[in-house]
Parts: structure tokens; sequence; C-alpha cells
């Protein structure tokens, strides 16, 4: 094992990492393992097992734990892939290596690696495929990859052999100049003598904002450029200028930089400060100053104790909604990594950029690209960026602007195609990534591996401007069924289940169904028809194979108009948000067959039969364009039916005769007909149609309904709504009634 003692005297002496990947037999690499550590001279403190077992005296998490390395900075991590490889695990992983540091794999012969099926190709195995029917992709395009690139030596361990040593013989690294310190800075001077880069110092100097009220600063940065540290050192001179920083992130851990920079700092200004690390969470005291505390991201959301400051670590891993709360603070920091473990630090800016844009506060954003941990030569990186396509994108705007529904091309992209052209791959899968909000590695082995998905695309010139991935869903045995129905657990086929488990039909896993997982337009050339050409010919190419064509998704009142435009309509509206996008899912559906229709008719009925009571309840904060685009996008006329008594109650309350308190049931019943199939779709306007959502179906109170919909007084709100009564009443009221209400007006 000399190969580990160069790999690592290289590694140091560059300030780069190298890879080393030990195939063979389980036991033995795991042996082989240890001794290249021990030769290597890396001390057990600080190297991490990630794999199935603690088979080495040191730190260790199972694959599915591996964001416990986020954020964090060790000499060695030990991947063990005998059981499963995770590709989420390789890239939450990877970054965590120090230069001078080595990433150890352990895999079964490479020759046999990609061709046996391993636990996570099981959890691909989406009924009714069985884990015969997973593909090897992923992995043989990672082998490949991996004897591919520089620094990354490849061991036989059961014949000894060393098929490539991974040395690249670089030049020993060089210090890297300290970067100057700007001019005019509002942060002490130590300050940007601790800064490593120059990158460094710029985002240390974007923090100084931070010192008044209404600043926001977005720091975007690939793993290891040093963002936390910078968010440290601008957090202990905000505590030493007596500003109160509330410090947040996913896990305190990873956040924990933030701190050490901090203090680190305070010490060099000789300024007196406790620092309590006994509790946790940490914090940091400036005598007679400020503080730097940490809390998680949920209390942190309550800004505990008013904080002048608050800075959100690794914020691309926290969900919209929350990361919105945050937009209160006076003055707010995001970091985010921008291609990682996440895969998807660009996601961050699909839905949150919108709000933050929004807000009051004053944005400045700044990027940091020169790596803090390595050297920027670093070939594990590219490596690693390369095998899980972290740095994948659409094609840029020139090649595509001229696009139109009628200069592109339908293509059924099968593995095989994108395999055999790889900007083909980065194409579809850059765009996935930048249009929404989470996708991660294991998505790319998903798109190539899984039986059930299906990529389609429509290329301009042959270039991917649309792209939409299809699961397969339905068409389950009757055990499979009875299992989702009695609450089981079954694999993908999340349409049936959302319809078998909440909805209470066992029944809805009967029939066939392509769901679009995703779909997405290259953001140059939206809004010309692309996307609803692509759903279009996947209609087209599914209709006479499958049930139905359908949708989950975070509703927002353009997309659900997108989906209805298209055809589909509206079965459910979750009762709870989407963790990842902080919206009310939506389902919709768009038949393709009578069993198709059928299911699709039953589950419009019980919707339109429930959703007034919900809206009441657990959906009484969701957004009222919501509420009118999913009612609108209900197919199937459902009419009102009220009895005499309760129309007597509606008809008098225009002329002030009852009270809609009295019973709230028939006010419900008609603003759901009115708003999901309009008798004169131009009878109220959009604010009439929120006032209706707001206090009819969702019953806030009179006062809050008045502030939201800026009325002047109560007053007018109440006359408004009996104004809307009376318009309700004519449409969809007999002659008795429209007497009624005459009577009293
Ligand atoms: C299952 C899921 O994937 S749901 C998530 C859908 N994908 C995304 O949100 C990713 C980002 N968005 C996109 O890629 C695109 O906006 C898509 C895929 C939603 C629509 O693609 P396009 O090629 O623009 O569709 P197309 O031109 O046929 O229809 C556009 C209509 O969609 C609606 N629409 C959908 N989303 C938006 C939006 N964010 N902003 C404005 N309009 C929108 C509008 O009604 C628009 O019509 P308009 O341009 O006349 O106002
Ligand atoms: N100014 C600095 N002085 C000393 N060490 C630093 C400084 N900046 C960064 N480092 C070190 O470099 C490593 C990476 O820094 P940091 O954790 O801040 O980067 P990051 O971009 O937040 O990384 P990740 O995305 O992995 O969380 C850490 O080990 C940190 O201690």
């Amino acid at each position: 094992m000399d190969i580990a003692r160069s790999l690592r005297a290289e590694a140091r002496r560059a300030n780069e990492r190298r890879l080393l990947v030990l195939a063979g037999d389980p036991d033995r690499t795991r042996e082989r393992a240890a001794t290249a550590l021990d030769l290597a001279d890396v001390p057990s403190a600080e190297t991490t097992v990630v794999g199935p077992e603690p088979f080495l005296d040191c730190e260790h998490h199972e694959q599915s734990r591996a964001e416990e390395l986020l954020g964090r900075t060790r000499t060695a991590v030990v991947l063990d892939a005998h059981e499963e490889l995770r590709p989420d695990a390789v890239g939450r992983t990877v970054g965590a290596v120090d230069g001078g540091g080595l990433y150890v794999l352990l895999a079964p012969s490479l020759e046999t690696w990609p061709e046996e099926r391993d636990g996570f190709d099981a959890s691909l195995a989406v009924p009714p495929f069985s884990v015969e029917d997973v593909s090897g992709h992923f992995r043989r395009r990672f082998v490949e990859t991996l004897r591919a690139h520089r620094g990354i030596a490849i061991v036989d361990v059961d014949t000894g052999t060393v098929e490539q040593d991974g040395l690249t013989d670089p030049p020993p690294s060089r210090p890297v100049p300290s970067p100057t310190p700007p001019t005019d800075a509002w942060f002490r001077s130590e300050t940007y003598a601790q800064c490593l880069t120059d990158d460094q110092r710029d985002a240390v100097q974007a923090f100084e904002s931070l010192q008044t009220a209404g600043e926001a600063v977005v720091v975007e940065a690939d793993r290891g450029r040093g963002k936390s540290s910078a968010a440290g050192l601008a957090a202990g001179n905000l505590a030493a200028a007596d500003r109160d920083v509330l410090v947040t992130g996913p896990q305190y851990r990873s956040a924990a930089e933030v701190f050490v920079r901090a203090a680190h700092l305070l010490e060099a200004f000789g300024v007196d400060f406790t620092r309590d690390r006994s509790s946790d969470p940490q914090r940091l005291d400036v005598a007679g100053a400020g503080c730097v505390r940490y809390a998680p991201p949920d209390e942190a959301a309550l800004l505990p104790d008013g904080p002048d400051v608050v800075i959100v670590d690794e914020a691309a891993a926290l969900p919209v909604r929350r990361l919105e709360q945050f937009l209160d603070a006076p003055a707010v920091a995001f970091t985010t990594t921008v291609h990682g473990y996440e895969g998807a630090g660009r996601g961050f800016s699909v839905r949150f950029r919108d709000r933050l844009a929004e807000s009051d506060l004053a944005v400045t954003d700044v990027s940091m690209t020169t790596p803090i941990r390595y050297s920027d030569a670093d070939p594990v990186e590219v490596w690693a960026f390369r095998a899980l396509l972290l740095d994948a994108r659409p094609p840029v705007d020139q090649l595509i602007e001229d696009a139109t529904p009628e200069t592109v091309e339908y293509r059924q992209l099968s593995a095989a195609d994108l395999l055999a052209d790889t900007h083909l791959l980065r194409e579809v899968f850059g765009l996935l990534v930048l249009a929404h909000y989470r996708t991660e590695p294991s998505d790319l082995a998903r798109l190539l591996d899984a039986p059930n998905l299906t990529v389609r695309a429509l290329t301009h010139e042959g270039h991917v401007v649309a792209v939409a991935l299809l699961a397969q869903e339905g068409g389950l045995l009757a055990s499979t069924r009875a299992t989702m129905y009695e609450g089981g657990r079954v694999r993908g086929n999340m349409l049936p289940d959302v319809l078998s488990t909440q909805l209470r039909d066992e029944a809805a896993g009967v029939p066939v169904g392509q769901r679009v997982l995703r779909i997405a337009t290259n953001a140059a050339v939206r809004s010309r028809g692309l996307g609803s050409k692509l759903l279009s010919e996947i209609r087209a190419e599914f209709a006479d194979h499958v049930d139905w064509v359908g949708v989950s998704y975070g509703a927002t009142p353009e997309l659900v108009r997108f989906w209805a435009d298209n055809g589909y309509n509206t079965v459910h509206l979750a009762t709870s948000r989407n963790a990842t996008s902080g919206e009310y899912s939506v389902v919709m559906l768009d038949p393709c067959s009578d069993d198709g229709a059928a299911l699709a008719a039953r589950h419009r009925e019980w919707f339109q039969d429930r959703i007034a009571a919900v809206l009441s309840d657990p959906l009484d904060d969701c957004d009222p364009d919501v509420v009118r685009a999913v009612l609108r996008a209900t197919d199937g006329e459902r009419p009102v039916s009220l009895s005499e008594w309760e129309w007597r109650l509606v008809a008098g309350v225009p002329g002030g005769a009852s009270v809609l308190d009295t019973n709230p049931k028939p006010f419900r019943d008609l603003t759901r007909r009115h708003l999901s199939h309009p008798a004169d779709a131009t009878a109220l306007s959009p604010r009439e149609e929120r006032l209706l959502v707001r206090k009819v179906l969702q019953a806030h109170p009179w006062s809050t309904v008045t502030e939201e919909l800026a009325f002047v007084s109560e007053r007018e709100c109440m006359r408004t709504l009996g104004g809307i009564v009376e318009r309700l009443t004519r449409l969809y009221g007999d002659p008795w009634v429209q007497e009624e209400l005459d009577r009293h007006l």
C-alpha cells in the first residue's frame, strides 16, 4: 500500500485531494483502507467512515446520514459502497475532504460493479417493476469517470494490482498572496487581515451593509470557498459593534465554522468575550456589547429576543417557507451552496429569489469562486462535478433564442441516447437542476436507471429547450393496492398513493398513468407555448397506452393556470404544505380512457364536496389566488343545492335582514359553485373573489380581511360582500329566491 503514502504526500505537497479506490472483496477492502490510512499518516480523529459498519476506530455515519459532513473539514473520508452507492452520499461527503487529504472509496470489483444491483438500486424498483428491471448506467458511467480522471488511484485488492496510481506529479502549492484590505471599511482592519482570498474579502465587505436595518446579503459559492468563515468574520465584528447576531442553519455542526471564526477574530480584537461551549446552542457574548448566538431554523424563524442581524447558513437546504420567515428580520444574510451536496443550490434561486426581490430589503449579491479548503486545480473536485453532473447547465441562450413551437423537435430520450451524447445529458440535467427547487445527484441515477421513468424533450437545432420527466404509476396488483390502502409503504406511485391512502379509494391504483414528475422550459424561451407543446406531444404519445396523465406540484396561481390550460383538472389540494416548496401541493388529472375518466370524475366530486370545509380549517392560510385558480381548474359542474331555508338566509344578507355567521354553509356552497364554474366569469372582480375566499371559505375575521384587501372600513368590506351575495343570488337562485331578495332591498 505504498500507493497510499505517495498519494498523500502528493496531495499535501499540492494542497489537493486524492481519491483512492479499493475494489474487491468487502472485508479485504476494509482491511486495506485501515492500512492505507495508517501508512498515509491520517489520524483516526480526522477520519470519517461513511457506510454500514464502523470498521475503523473513528467517526462513523450511515450513507443515509451523510449530511453530517456538510460544512465540515476532514483529512480523510472513507465511503464504503459495498452494500450500496448513494449518489447523494458521494456529493455530500467528497466536499468535506481537506486539501492534502484522501477520499477513499470501497467498492466491489469495478468489472462487475455496474452489473450488480445494490441497496440504492432496490430503491429505484418502483412497483410494478422489480429490481431486475433497474439498469446500471449510472454506475457504469461512474466507473468510467473513475478511470478517466486524474488524481484517482485504483487498486484491485483481490489481485493486489494497482490499476492506476493516481499520481499527477503536480507543482508544489504556492502560498496564495493575502488579499489587500479594502480602503474604506467599516469592519475593523484585523478582519480583513484574516481573509484568505480576494473573494472572501469581498464577501466580508458585503456583510458590512448588515449594520443597518433593511439590508440583505446573499452569498453563493461552491463548497469550501469559505462562506461560513466569511459570515463568522462579519458576525464577530457586528457583535463587537453591539449587534445581536442570530445564526441559524440546518445543523449546528455546519454552522459551527461561523463561531470558530468569530471567536478567533474577537481574540484578535483583544475584546473581552465569553464563549459558552457547554451549552448547545452555542453563543458568544462580547462584554458590554453584542453577541453571536445559534438557534435551529424553526426556533430562529420566530426571531427570538429580537436579533439585529440573522445569518442563515446553508440556506438552500431549508424550505422556501422557512426562508421567507427570515425576511422579517431587520437585516439578514443567506449563504448558500451553488453546486454540491444538495445538487442544486441553484434551486434556491427558483422560488426564493422572487420572494426576496419582492421584499422591502435591499439585496447585495456576492459569489465566491476560489476554493479555500484545497487548491483550485484540485482533481477530485473536477471528478465529482463530472461524475455527478453537478455543473450541468442548459444550453446558452444564443443557441436556442429562436425556438418556437414550430421549430422544435419532440424527442423520446432513452438512457442510451443520453449516455451516447454527453452534451444532451448535460443540457437535460442542467435544465432540471436550474428550474427545480431540489435536484440531487440521485436524480441523475434515477433518470438513467429507474425503470418507471421516461425523459421527453423538445430540441431546437439539437439543443434542449424544454424537458419533462415522467413516472409510470398505477397498474398495481390487488395485493399492492391493499398494502397501500391499509397504510403500508409502496415505492413511487405518488398519485395512486394519495388517492387510495388519503382519499380512501382502493381502486385508484388500477388504472395506469404517466405522472409528470418535472417539467421545465429554458428561462430564455418561456411563455412561447413550448411547455404546452411538450405536454400536448406527451399526451398524444401516451393517450392510447395509459388511462391518465397527471401531476402534483406546489401550487402557485400561475402554475395552476399553466396546467389547467393544458387540460389538467384539480382532484385534490393537500392539507399540509410541501416541505420543500413551502406551497400546498395540488393533484391534477387529465384522463385518457374511460377508466381514467371514471377515476377523475369520482375524485372531482369528492373534492368539490369537501373543499369548502377544508378551506375553513387546515387550508385557511392558503393564498386566495391559489384557491381561486385551483377551484377554477375543477372540471364538471356540481350544482348548488340549497334548502329553501338556506336560500332565504342567503337572500336576506344583501338587504341586511340576515347575517352570514348564522350559517356559513350555504354561502360556501354558492362560492364554491361560482369560483369553479361561474355562470358569468365577469360577474366578480378578482378582489371580490378574494374577499369570498378569505371571508366565506376561509372564515377570516372581518378586521383582517378589511386590512388585507385594503377596504377603508369593516363596514365597506361587509357592504361589498353583501353586493357580491346579491349578484350570486341573481345568478344561481330560482325566481322565488330573487323575489325574496327584492323584499329586503
Ligand atoms: C410537476 C412540475 O414540474 S410543476 C413545476 C413546473 N416547472 C417550473 O416551475 C419550472 C420553471 N418554469 C418553467 O420551466 C416554465 O414556466 C413552465 C414549464 C412552467 C411553463 O413553460 P412555458 O414554455 O413557459 O409554457 P407555455 O409558454 O406553454 O405557457 C406559459 C404559461 O404558463 C403560465 N405560467 C406558468 N408558470 C409561470 C410563471 N412562473 N410565471 C408566469 N407565468 C407562468 C402562464 O399562464 C403562461 O402564460 P403567459 O405566458 O401567456 O402568461
Ligand atoms: N479566513 C479564514 N481563516 C482561517 N481558516 C479559514 C478561513 N476561511 C476559511 N477557512 C477554513 O477553510 C475551510 C472552509 O471554510 P468554510 O467552512 O467557511 O467554507 P464553506 O464555503 O462554508 O464550506 P462548506 O460549503 O463546505 O460549508 C474551513 O476549514 C475553514 O476553517
